[in-house]
């Protein structure tokens, strides 16, 4: 089934704006997952291609009907919710078949059904149990059984694996993206866990207060971000994203020059004939936002001077596998507002403008400390590189970094990424 959304926006009673003009194509058999923090917005626009909530402006097409009289008139949409609502007093069988029982197939139709979606979802031994009597993740397969044995042309899942633990939810995925892809369905996965996007998605669709601010295939997404946010956002460890102004000497290099705070102003250098610093020349003598992943940093010698930046630890994160060290090259941080907080007024178009804000260039607040794992708190200028596990060293070490400057990620004032069309 194909999922057309124009220009959809909800405003609830009251003024707060739950989705901002969002246009969406989701094609037959695609699976997509909107994706953003609590409040942004998923569950409305879901709820509006279920047809469970009406646009205040804009259109929700199914396969070329308006979503409510398909959702309503037929059983072509099944969804799934967090919240189960499973039948207490009848067993697995009698729930995964319920539908069956509603749309007039025999005893023996049904039962064949029922064992085989259940055999698919590994609960084929359970089908005499009561939901009492079965854990979280059965209780979870049992009510994507019952969406799954009608063989819908769309599903629509609400976070369905938020209640489940770290291994559960890993296996769930993996099986929810097989059945779906096995009956061919279109689905429609909401979702606040990156992890869940960038593995099951064939798109994710990136929304922040309503508004949709990247769309696109797991490694688009996080290898072009559209917008700061969405860098900001996608990745673990987060990109960093820095403050810094460009320089251009022409025919030779574009520089872009950090911080200047304690350890003096460092530069990089974008050779003149890569493609993006013709793009990133534009912007002499302005201030941008830089994007490092700590994909492209690479700890070597001190003597390096090629493209490298030299920092001290402020933090040391130790993960079993590897560690990660977080160095103050005494730039700026720029701080981007992450939160999918109520707002009752419409913001600017991407919603992102004016997020640069500067924090103040002050430096570690704390003292410094070295915490085996866990998250600390984030400050200025940080840069997050990957180290062998334990690497010998301690906070306050100096560390040089070569820094990979074909894949930084560039962002204008209005955090849009700089190798974007201009709009
Ligand atoms: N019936 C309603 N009346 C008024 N405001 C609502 C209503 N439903 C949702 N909202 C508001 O609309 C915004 C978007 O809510 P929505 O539930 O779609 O977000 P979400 O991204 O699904 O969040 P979560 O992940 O927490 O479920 C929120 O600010 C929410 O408070």
């Amino acid at each position: 089934m194909e999922v057309l959304l124009r220009d959809v926006s909800k405003v609830f009673p009251g003024g707060t704006v739950a989705v901002d003009t969002v246009s969406l194509d989701v094609r037959p058999g695609e699976l997509v997952v909107l994706l953003g923090p609590s409040g942004c917005g998923k569950t409305t626009l879901l709820r509006m291609v279920a047809g469970l909530e009406l646009p205040t402006s804009g259109q929700v097409m199914l396969d070329g009907r308006p979503a409510r009289s398909v959702a309503f008139a037929g059983r072509d949409v099944a969804m799934v919710f967090q919240e189960l609502a499973l039948y207490r007093h009848m067993n697995v069988a009698e729930n995964i078949g319920f539908p069956l029982r509603w749309a007039g197939f025999d005893d023996v139709a049904r039962h064949e059904k029922v064992l085989a979606v259940a055999s698919a979802l590994g609960i084929g031994g359970l089908l005499e149990r009561r939901p009492s009597q079965l854990s979280g993740g059965q209780r979870q397969r049992v009510a994507m059984g019952r969406a799954l044995v009608r063989n819908p042309r769309l599903f629509l899942m609400d976070e369905p694996l938020s209640d489940l633990d770290a291994q559960l939810r890993s296996e769930l995925r993996a099986e929810i993206v097989e059945v779906v892809k096995d009956l061919g369905s279109t689905c429609i996965y909401v979702t606040h866990d990156q992890t869940e996007a960038l593995t099951m998605a064939d798109r994710v669709a990136i929304l922040k207060r309503g508004v949709l601010q990247d769309l696109g295939p797991p490694t688009q997404v996080y290898t072009r971000p559209a917008t700061l946010y969405v860098a900001a956002f996608l990745g673990n460890p987060r990109m960093n994203l820095m403050e810094a102004s460009v320089g251009v000497v022409l025919d030779e290099y574009v520089g872009i020059r950090f911080g200047g705070q304690g350890v003096g102003e460092q530069e990089l250098r974008l050779p003149w004939l890569h493609m993006q610093a013709r793009m990133l020349a534009r912007y002499h003598g302005e201030r941008i936002a830089v994007g490092f992943r700590a994909e492209a940093l690479t700890p070597v010698g001190a003597g390096e001077t090629d493209n490298v930046l030299h920092g001290r630890v402020r933090y040391l994160e130790h993960h079993g596998h590897e560690s990660l060290a977080y160095l103050d090259i005494g730039s700026t941080a720029v701080q981007v507002d992450e939160t999918g907080h109520d707002r009752t007024t419409r913001p600017a178009r991407r919603g992102v403008r004016g997020i640069l804000a500067r924090l103040n260039s002050r430096p570690v607040r704390e003292p410094v400390e070295e915490r085996i794992s866990g998250r600390h708190q984030r400050q200025p200028g940080e840069l997050t590189v990957r180290l062998a596990p334990y690497p010998g060293i301690a906070t306050g070490h100096p560390v040089t970094v070569a820094v990979d400057v074909t894949r930084l990620h560039f962002f204008d004032q209005a955090g849009d990424r700089i190798d974007m069309p201009r709009r």
